[in-house]
């Protein structure tokens, strides 16, 4: 099966403004500060452009000179005095310049950060409240590409191009404002530059939303490369595949540079051109305004034209330029912000997905009557019944072993009762209640899990055993740990309880890291346990140990023990054998074993008496490898 694409998970149309709306309505105040004093600017720098325009006509070709926003009364009259003004003008604007520039960067910067802090972090919560089956077909690399590159994406999207593009409209927005009011017919020669600019960065959008997706992809997909070549480095050192992997991230990472180089390639096609037409219509204006200063109005044009007029509106283009150029590479910058946005909304989205406990009742205290009707499911993406049809009742207190050979289904079943995956058919129900009315938060705190991996996060035991659970006390986490038969080596390690255990737990042994994950289930006293394969990888005495502890732990819980060792399952309430998705036997050990059926032939296995295991058996067995 391939890997769904995150963006094609996004199911709006534009996700740029999507994810923006969504987080940017907290910080409204920033960006309207923002974006005003972004208009002060551009008006300011424009203003002062057209000063110099009419102070030029006023002291040389001794026009009258007026200045917006100032009273006629203020502007001295002789021509000595009016250059003075000028000067003290600019000097007044552009030490406004300077302060509106640093607060307006400053009020973008902060708008950007806060917004995208926002995204990051409800985008690492909607990823983390994924149902399991989403984490099944993505990879984790390609959902932290999405979390830092596409994330750092829309930052810079945000806090830089947003920045500038409502400076660039705004700047460009004044400076035609300013030339209308200089020329308006000249101006309207500048408007045929529009279609002409419009028709370009048209053809350029389209084309690069195209190439931006597959570009994301690459990433996406290096990134997966990298988190599972470093997570799995023992595994690629036993096998001496440093080579291999080399080869395969050479690969992805070819892809990803072959990808982005087709993007660039398109993408720096764009501004030259821009930059070309513009510069032909500033040609056209200069050689068409310059005949009407010396001769007079030419071709269709009225009236006058001084160069005090021509050369503002000259500068005003040229900034113009600048700005047009700058908005058509703002196209490519705003697909690659959308396609990097359409990512982050797929994790959301998934989320939104997940059936949520709308209408779940709270769930005080549960006995642990566990049952399942006719329980039905396949993984999402295939059609094998993975769980076929399976019914049985536990009662409160009982201890269960679910036993089965590779691949049967065992461990899926239990995924079930934690609602990790919803089945397709059947009820599951906990003390008679469905368990998909029973919010998820409750039914894992009513159900401790424990299983084979005994995953430990980086931090100290302490913070291992209480992980999850508020307000447990150093006391808590010690009786956890004594039930557990974690307690005696704990209290040998050299910081005891505040011992760090490093990344996954490497600092302690397999049955050491197995021992505090039973304890970090107990501490919150679940009514319901289970074990998958919890004590697989601990030598034959530690599992006595903990086996001597299980009995006390689960004398007043239902418990579900997953095992492959049958030893581990023979003193069980009652064992179910699973194969191939079906309940196929259920009884006690001694039960069981006089049935002669599956159970009697695993044990014959397991206690080495292979000569005596009938042909269908070994068929089977070969069958399934
Ligand atoms: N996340 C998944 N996505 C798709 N198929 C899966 C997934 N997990 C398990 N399966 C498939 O479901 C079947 C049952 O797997 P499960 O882990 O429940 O078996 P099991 O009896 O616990 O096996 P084992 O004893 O080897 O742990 C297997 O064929 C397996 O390939």
């Amino acid at each position: 099966m391939s890997e769904p694409d995150l963006a094609e998970e996004s199911d709006v149309e534009y996700p740029f403004f999507y994810v923006i709306r969504h987080a940017g309505r907290h910080h409204l105040g920033l960006f309207a500060a923002a974006v005003l004093l972004t208009i002060v600017a551009a008006v300011n720098s424009n203003l002062s452009v057209y000063v110099i325009g009419v102070g030029f006509d006023s002291v040389f070709s001794s026009q009258p000179l007026t200045v917006p926003l100032v009273p006629d009364t203020w502007v001295p009259t002789s021509t000595e005095g009016q250059l003075w003004f000028v000067g003290g003008f600019l000097t007044v604007s552009g030490t406004v310049g300077v302060f509106v520039a640093i607060g307006k960067n400053v009020l973008w910067e902060l708008f950007g950060q806060r917004v995208v802090d926002d995204v990051r972090v409800q985008t690492f919560d909607s990823a983390q409240h994924q149902e399991l089956a989403f984490f099944d077909t993505h990879q984790t690399g390609d959902v932290m590409s999405a979390l830092n590159d596409d994330v750092n994406t829309l930052e810079r999207g945000l806090s830089k191009s947003a920045r500038w593009a409502v400076g660039t409209s705004v700047t460009l927005l004044s400076a035609l404002a300013f030339m209308a009011y200089l020329n308006w017919q000249l101006t309207a020669v500048v408007f045929l530059l529009l279609p002409i600019l419009a028709a370009i960065n048209i053809h350029f959008s389209r084309a690069l939303s195209d190439l931006y997706p597959p570009i994301q992809r690459a990433e996406g997909r290096l990134n997966a490369r990298m988190e599972s070549t470093l997570g799995g480095m023992d595994v690629v050192k036993a096998n001496a595949a440093e080579g291999v992997e080399r080869e395969r991230f050479t690969g992805r990472s070819g892809d990803l540079r072959d990808k982005s180089w087709t993007g660039t390639r398109k993408r720096i096609q764009q501004t030259p051109l821009v930059q070309g037409v513009t510069g032909l219509v500033l040609v056209v204006v200069m050689i068409v305004g310059g005949l009407w200063v010396i001769d007079g109005p030419p071709l269709f044009f009225t009236g006058t034209l001084t160069v005090g007029q021509l050369v503002p509106f000259l500068f005003y283009m040229r900034n113009m330029e600048g700005g047009i150029e700058f908005l058509s590479a703002l196209v490519g910058i705003y697909q690659w912000v959308n396609s990097s946005a359409a990512r982050i909304v797929g994790v959301r989205n998934a989320d939104d997905r997940v059936t949520e406990d709308t209408d779940a009742q709270p769930v005080e205290r549960v006995d642990g009557d566990v049952a399942y009707e006719d329980v039905t499911f396949s993984y999402p993406g295939t059609d094998e019944a993975v769980v076929d049809s399976v019914s049985f009742d536990v009662e409160p207190g009982e201890t269960v072993g679910i036993v089965g050979s590779t691949g049967a289904g065992k461990s899926t079943l239990i995924k079930l009762l934690l609602r990790f995956y919803e089945p397709d058919d059947g009820v599951i129900r906990l003390d008679g209640r469905d368990v998909t009315d029973v919010s998820r938060q409750d039914l894992r705190a009513a159900v401790g899990y424990v299983d084979q991996e005994s995953f430990l996060f980086d931090g100290t035991v302490a913070e291992n055993v209480a992980y999850g659970e508020e307000g447990v006390s150093h006391e808590e986490v010690v009786a956890a740990a004594r039930e557990a038969g974690a307690h005696e080596f704990v209290a040998d390690l050299e910081d005891g309880y505040e011992t760090h255990v490093g990344q996954r737990g490497v600092k302690l042994s397999g049955g050491q890291r197995q021992r505090v994950a039973i304890a970090r289930a107990l501490v919150r006293d679940p009514s319901v346990l289970v074990f998958d394969e919890a004590t697989s990888h601990v030598d034959n005495e530690t599992e006595v140990l903990i086996r001597r502890n299980l009995a006390e732990i689960t004398a007043d819980r239902t418990t579900f023990v997953i095992a492959h060792r049958l030893s581990t399952v023979r003193d069980a309430d009652r064992i179910l054998v699973l194969d191939d998705g079906q309940l196929v036997e259920e009884g006690t050990h001694d039960e069981l074993l006089a049935e002669d059926g599956t159970y009697a032939d695993l044990w014959r296995v397991q206690v080495g008496e292979v000569d005596q295991l009938p042909d269908e058996f070994l068929e089977r067995v070969g069958a399934d490898d």
